[in-house]
């Protein structure tokens, strides 16, 4: 890529999909985070922003799927970026029927041109050609339910087991589909500056469209742009999160004037709106393990004008040592996790994650939670979440937290929580098929007082 003399980026946005298709898959990087820098730095218009986002998020969540197309046309070893684009070109050519085969086959072979040689276009033109002659192989005859599961919804046959075990055959055939449709973007209206209906009209001056969410209170679901770039965010009236995530703020029951810690706080979506929804009364401590990310706490903090956080760079394990223990009404932990519940955002995850990356973060939960009840007065509550689907990391540590405190009970969220909602034993767990939001889980804990 080159720049011109405006500051722009030249080149396709199938070129600039290709870079951070390539950084994926070779660099582990973040999709989320490449698709945003490629958007700042190609200064690139919503037609294209759009079309971005629709390719690179496409081609990554479908590339199981994709390879088992292209398997019959491909012979031979191919480099890499080759096989980036041809998965890049098939997606169009078989999920995006806005955009004409000859298009498709014609861009490619340019960029092939342009990144290779002769030699691999005319491979790029033979291969799709083909493709578009014969049509991709169906996957009805395969006849292993966990091999054709996880390449029609191109998830790694251990995570589809996995589920199979955990939720049956029906829940996880639904939570891999679901993975694979793009999310609603959805804010949460900031009350100590003004109401969801200020919200709602304020976004609607700036030509979105936005309606109250059925399924959380005070929060609006938006389309027809990046609620990023409006007037209501800039004022500190919104916050983007997912209609999930403002699940556990509300679990805590948080009132104004108490005292409460957020463990694991960090970008502060959550230490947010504990402050909002206390109207900034009282005190919110938030820490994180990272400074830098720490920053970001009081980066929106300022933007929304709330006081009452105060930020702090620890390992929470140990907050003890720093924190008065005894002392908090309220305690949030959200903790690390594997994160399988935001596979829709990020679809890098299924493919970078193992069942081993899983098996490590119970215990770190555990410890957390341990640290937690150190720190809780006797009568407060804790609030245990995660963006997982996973078992393992959800109810069984929520499990093996009870069993080894037994001065800790658990609080069913049925009265908490928004009707309607998937309470498992007054545990939450949402799953990505329910109503749209992330796959999320939410317990909540009380210390006895006797
Ligand atoms: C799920 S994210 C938190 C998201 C945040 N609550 C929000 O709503 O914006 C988990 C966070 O825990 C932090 N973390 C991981 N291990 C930690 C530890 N031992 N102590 C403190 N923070 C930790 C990570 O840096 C990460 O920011």
């Amino acid at each position: 890529m080159s720049r011109r003399r405006d500051g722009k980026r030249q080149g396709s946005v199938r070129d600039a999909a290709l870079d951070i298709l390539m950084a994926v898959s070779r660099d582990q990087a973040y999709s989320n985070l490449l698709l945003h820098r490629a958007i700042e730095d190609y200064k690139l218009d919503a037609k294209d922003r759009a079309l971005l986002t629709e390719l690179t998020y496409g081609t990554l969540q479908h590339r199981l799927t994709l390879d088992y197309y292209l398997e019959p046309f491909i012979r031979g070893k191919i480099e890499d970026w080759v096989r980036e684009l041809l998965r890049l070109s098939v997606y169009q050519l078989v999920y995006l029927e806005r955009i004409p085969d000859h298009a498709v086959v014609n861009e490619s072979v340019e960029i092939a041109k342009r990144r290779g040689h002769k030699g691999i276009a005319s491979m790029v033109n033979g291969v799709l050609r083909a493709v578009i002659r014969n049509g991709v192989p169906g996957t009805d005859e395969i006849r292993d339910w966990t091999e054709r599961v996880s390449i029609e919804s191109s998830h790694p046959e251990w995570l589809i087991r996995r589920w199979a075990d955990q939720y049956g055959r029906g829940e996880t055939e639904r939570m891999a589909a679901a993975n694979n449709t793009p999310p609603v973007q959805t804010v949460r209206v900031n009350r100590t500056k003004g109401s969801a209906e200020e919200a709602l009209s304020s976004l609607r001056e700036d030509g979105f469209e936005a309606q109250a969410s059925p399924v959380v209170p005070g929060a609006v679901r938006i389309s027809g742009g990046n609620a990023a770039r409006s007037r209501a965010f800039s004022e500190g009236l919104i916050t983007i999160q997912d209609e999930s995530s403002m699940l556990p703020a509300m679990a805590l029951g948080a009132e104004p004037g108490m005292r409460v810690l957020d463990m694991c706080a960090a970008p502060g979506g959550k230490t947010t709106h504990i402050a909002e929804l206390m109207d900034d009364r009282g005190e919110v401590f938030a820490y994180d393990l990272h400074p830098h990310k720490v920053k970001l706490i009081e980066e929106n903090a300022e933007r929304l004008g709330l006081r009452s956080i105060r930020t702090g760079t620890a390992d929470s394990r140990k907050l003890s040592g720093e924190l008065e223990p005894g002392s908090f009404d309220r305690i949030l932990v959200d903790a690390p996790c594997s994160g399988l519940g935001v596979i829709r955002r990020k679809p890098d995850i299924k493919y970078a994650k193992s069942e081993q990356d899983i098996s490590g973060l119970p215990d770190i939960q555990l410890s957390l939670l341990g640290e937690a009840q150190k720190l809780l007065r006797p009568g407060g509550i804790l609030v245990y979440s995660t963006c997982t689907v996973d078992r393992e990391e959800n109810r069984e540590t929520a499990a093996r937290f009870l069993k080894a405190f037994p001065d800790m009970e658990k609080l069913g969220l049925g009265n908490v929580l928004p009707d309607g909602l998937r309470l498992e034993d007054g545990m939450l767990q949402v799953l990505p098929q329910d109503f749209g939001g992330d796959g999320f889980f939410v317990a909540a804990f009380r210390k006895r007082t006797e």
